[in-house]
């Protein structure tokens, strides 16, 4: 672990990945997790990483616990705090541009991602790859089974509305990476919601052979509360209409009505 501490006065290390990690109230959540990530990319020395903490204002004590973990991994561990702004996407966004790393990924606090994967994610890069995707889809995964059923269906629905806009099999997992070019490409980001990886895909124009898909299991927040709220799906919505306009240039009736028709039809699929 030497290799990651930093001494007074010792110039920042060369970094080669970002975690950017959006938070609000996981102080409970924040060693653990750091902890976890710095022992799995141990066994990693390719991977030069930061983990970027972007906390919006919790007050939960997450600042005095990273800046205990800054005396064991020094500057590679670091929190921002916002206090004007709020919201996952936008906290992902802030945290892609104060990243030093080439390679970027972005994780939960609240170990629903595994850190044990994030090794296999950031080399996923490699053969040129410019987007890497944490799946729940792939082979010899699960999703946790104590995962709320009505938490399952609001997952498969807004994975089915965003199949039109993406090749990705789990857009919606939360779990992924970009490289700073692809990101940079992207331009203007809809910050407002959750799924910001679904705006990334569609804005950097990302092709299907430029993604590498990584299976994970995704399992239960380990403490606190999950923030999705009704306020967020909304959003989640207008963010499709946003996209399916980039995409396909359709007026926004016509997109209401598609995206109509395609929740009715899972609608009758998860009933009938
Ligand atoms: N900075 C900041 N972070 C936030 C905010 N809202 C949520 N977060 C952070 O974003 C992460 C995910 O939030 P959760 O509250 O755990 O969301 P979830 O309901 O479990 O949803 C997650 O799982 C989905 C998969 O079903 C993912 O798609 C989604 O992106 C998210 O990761 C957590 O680390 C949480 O602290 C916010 O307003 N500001
Ligand atoms: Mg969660």
């Amino acid at each position: 672990m030497a290799s990651r501490s930093r001494k007074a006065g010792e110039s920042e290390p060369e970094v080669n990945s970002s975690i950017i990690v959006p938070a609000y109230k996981e102080n409970g959540n924040i060693t653990p997790l750091v902890t976890r990530l710095f022992a799995a990319l141990d066994h990693h020395p390719n991977l030069k990483a930061e983990v970027i903490i972007v906390d919006d204002n919790s007050r939960d004590g997450s600042v005095e616990t990273v800046e205990q973990l800054q005396s064991q991994y020094g500057y590679n561990v670091r929190i921002i705090v916002r206090t004007t702004e709020r919201g996952l996407s936008s906290a992902v966004v802030r945290g892609f541009q104060e990243a030093r790393g080439y390679q970027m990924l972005c994780m939960d606090a609240d170990l629903q991602h595994p850190p044990e994967s994030v090794p296999s994610l950031l080399n996923a890069f490699g053969n040129r790859k410019e987007f890497v995707l944490g799946t729940r889809y792939g082979e010899g995964v699960s999703m946790d089974k104590d995962w709320p059923l009505h938490r399952q269906i609001i997952s498969a629905g807004a994975r089915m509305l965003a199949r039109p806009l993406t090749s990705a099999s789990d857009p919606m997992s939360g779990f992924f990476g970009i490289t700073k070019d692809s990101f940079n490409r992207a331009g203007q980001i809809n910050a407002q919601g959750f799924k910001i990886a679904l705006d990334l895909l569609v804005k950097a124009e990302i092709a299907k052979d430029a993604i590498a898909e990584v299976p994970f299991s995704f399992g239960l927040r380990a403490e606190g509360e999950s923030k999705l709220t009704g306020k967020v799906m909304i959003k989640y919505l207008d963010q499709l209409r946003e996209l399916y306009i980039h995409k396909f240039g359709l007026p926004t009736i016509l997109v209401a009505i598609i995206l109509m028709f395609f929740l009715a039809v899972y609608l009758l699929k998860s009933i009938l």
